[in-house]
């Protein structure tokens, strides 16, 4: 993680994200019964660590911090240098992301931007994350996601409560709640991978999660002779 730097370098910013438990996550990539599905834990490992990488590899963020109901999910964040943070009760992905903000404070102080990040950006760049960042002048923004209708990146300035509105249209809620729209051609950081379909315009993969989807992509073949990353990208 980079330290600000230069005489224009915004406020540090800590990035936070959340993961549900491997077991529940991703339905919309393959549901139970697929035979896709047991990929879909080692996949979700490998988005994860490629967004954390480059949210690490991002000048200015200082922190990353990861919420998580699951102990895999903790143990992979903690083993690649993020802090964790146990979920809260009640759960749910906003709540997890407001723990998320709360514990970057607390650790960072308050005088830190807060970037609450989709873990599920195995795309996403230093370069685009950085832009976004820019584009925010400091201020509260979003970044929407590919449809428009999602959020994939909501930006809180120091001093400010991160707000968390994440579900079904979050992209109008974060505007309603005063952020700015920064919709910049950064399809990494845009594409949030729900679906294999999604992996298409995700841009260049991060190399975990190419790792995982090229032995997926031989396990399934082995079993089916469908090869199916290849075919869905
Ligand atoms: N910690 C935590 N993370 C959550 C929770 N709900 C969702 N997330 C995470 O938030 C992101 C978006 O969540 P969803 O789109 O609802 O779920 P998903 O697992 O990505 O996909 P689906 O099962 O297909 O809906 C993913 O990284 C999830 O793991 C939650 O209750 N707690
Ligand atoms: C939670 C969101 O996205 P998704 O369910 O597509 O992961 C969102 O865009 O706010």
């Amino acid at each position: 993680m980079t330290s600000p730097h230069g005489a224009d370098a915004g406020p540090a910013v800590v990035v936070v994200t959340a993961v549900k438990s491997l077991e529940a996550a991703k339905s919309r990539f393959a549901a139970p019964g697929d035979g896709r599905r047991e990929a879909v834990p080692g996949l979700v490992l490998a988005m994860l660590l490629d967004t954390l990488a480059t949210a690490a590899a991002t000048p200015g963020v200082v922190g990353v911090h990861v919420v998580s109901p699951d102990p895999a999910v903790r143990a992979a964040a903690e083993a690649a240098g993020a802090r964790t943070v146990d979920e809260p009760a009640p759960g749910g992905l906003n709540a997890a992301l407001e723990a998320g903000a709360r514990a970057a404070r607390a650790e960072h102080g308050p005088g830190v931007a807060v970037l609450a990040l989709q873990a599920d950006l195995p795309g996403v760049t230093p370069a685009e994350l950085t832009a976004f960042l820019a584009a925010t002048a400091g201020r509260r923004g979003f970044a929407p996601d590919h449809a428009g209708t999602g959020t994939a990146a909501l930006y809180a300035p120091p001093g400010t409560a991160l707000r968390a509105a994440f579900g079904p249209d979050s992209a109008a809620a974060h505007r309603a709640g005063g952020a700015a729209r920064h919709a910049g051609p950064w399809p990494g950081l845009r594409t949030d991978v729900d679906t294999p379909q999604d992996l298409a315009g995700a841009g260049a993969l991060g190399e975990r999660t190419a790792a995982v989807l090229a032995a997926a992509d031989r396990e399934f073949a082995s079993k089916t002779r469908g090869r199916y990353a290849r075919m869905e990208r």
